[in-house]
């Protein structure tokens, strides 16, 4: 019987095997940032920001108070919008979307976890998790609640409340209902900067291990340079701008590069920073 499957190169016929150009193309990259500006008021939070976070990588965003890390993540979750610039996720660009599209948008390949872990607190951990599938209409598939709450490390706590839960069972919520419609870019803003040291070293072993053992692609600020160096890499933010990067982090590098990028004895901080 002809076996319609080629089994090797030389059988595929010449015009159907990708040219070395196509070869030598890096993937598209899942978040890409161009010329990002994002003005509040007098403050430019962000002041041109050109960004390229590979798929299935962990990216780790620092930088003084009020340097633009959150409006960066923000901005690039389709959360807020910048003023001038290009935001790309998963090759979609935001800019041109209207408030439906950029919803859906954000819905189906966006996840994005909070420090303050953002849960309903009258519903159960497998109701927030749900919750994403049920606003998108969909009915979640038996057990696909169930096997991502166990994924984060908590199975059987699928009919707890959050004040039942710790921060770091409450974060892991968090995480589970941010994965549960598959994004193609998990955001996390300070993930770990409301859990003592202990369980924010276990929520940062579950992040690394999303990226390690499922190809997850994150993007997280954070102020801790002992969580910062779990990533791949480390960008750095100052006064809205980009201030160099470092690849393969330490705590000790990237406290030192932090310690460079603040002025003595402060950062933005007072210079007009957001209400608490
Ligand atoms: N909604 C807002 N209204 C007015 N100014 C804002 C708003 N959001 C941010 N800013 C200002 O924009 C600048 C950048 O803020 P942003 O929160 O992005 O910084 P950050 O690096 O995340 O700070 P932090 O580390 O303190 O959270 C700051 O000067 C801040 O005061």
């Amino acid at each position: 019987m002809p076996n319609p499957v080629p089994s090797a190169v030389s059988d595929v016929p010449p015009d159907v095997l990708p040219d070395a150009t196509a070869r030598t193309t890096p993937p598209p990259a899942a978040v890409r940032l161009r010329g990002l500006v994002r003005r509040h008021g007098e403050v430019r939070a962000l002041d041109g920001v050109d960004l390229d976070v590979a798929a299935g990588t962990f990216t780790a965003v620092m930088g003084p108070s009020g340097s633009g890390k959150s409006t960066l993540l923000r901005c690039a979750a389709g959360l807020d919008r910048p003023d001038a610039g290009r935001v790309e996720v998963a090759g979609t660009a935001l800019e041109g979307l209207g408030e439906r599209r950029l919803t859906l948008l954000r819905r189906d390949r966006i996840g994005f976890v909070f420090q303050s872990f953002n849960l309903l607190p009258t519903l159960t951990a497998a109701q927030n998790v749900a919750l994403p599938l049920r606003l998108a209409g969909r009915r979640p598939a038996r057990g696909e609640v169930r096997a991502a709450l166990a994924r984060v490390g908590l199975a059987g706590r699928e009919r707890h409340r959050p004040a039942e839960l710790s921060g770091g069972q409450c974060q892991r919520v968090a995480v589970a209902r941010a994965l549960i419609a598959r994004p193609a870019v998990l955001f996390a803003d300070e993930p770990t900067g409301a859990l003592d040291s202990t369980t924010g070293a276990e929520v940062m072993d579950l992040l690394r291990a999303l990226v390690d053992e499922e190809g997850r692609t994150l993007v997280m600020v954070t102020h801790d340079p002992v969580a910062a160096a779990r990533a791949d890499r480390v960008v750095f933010l100052a006064d809205g701008r980009l201030a160099g990067e470092l690849a393969a982090p330490t705590a000790g590098a990237v406290a030192a590069r932090l310690a460079d990028l603040r002025p003595a004895g402060a950062g933005r901080e007072g210079t007009g920073g957001a209400a608490c």
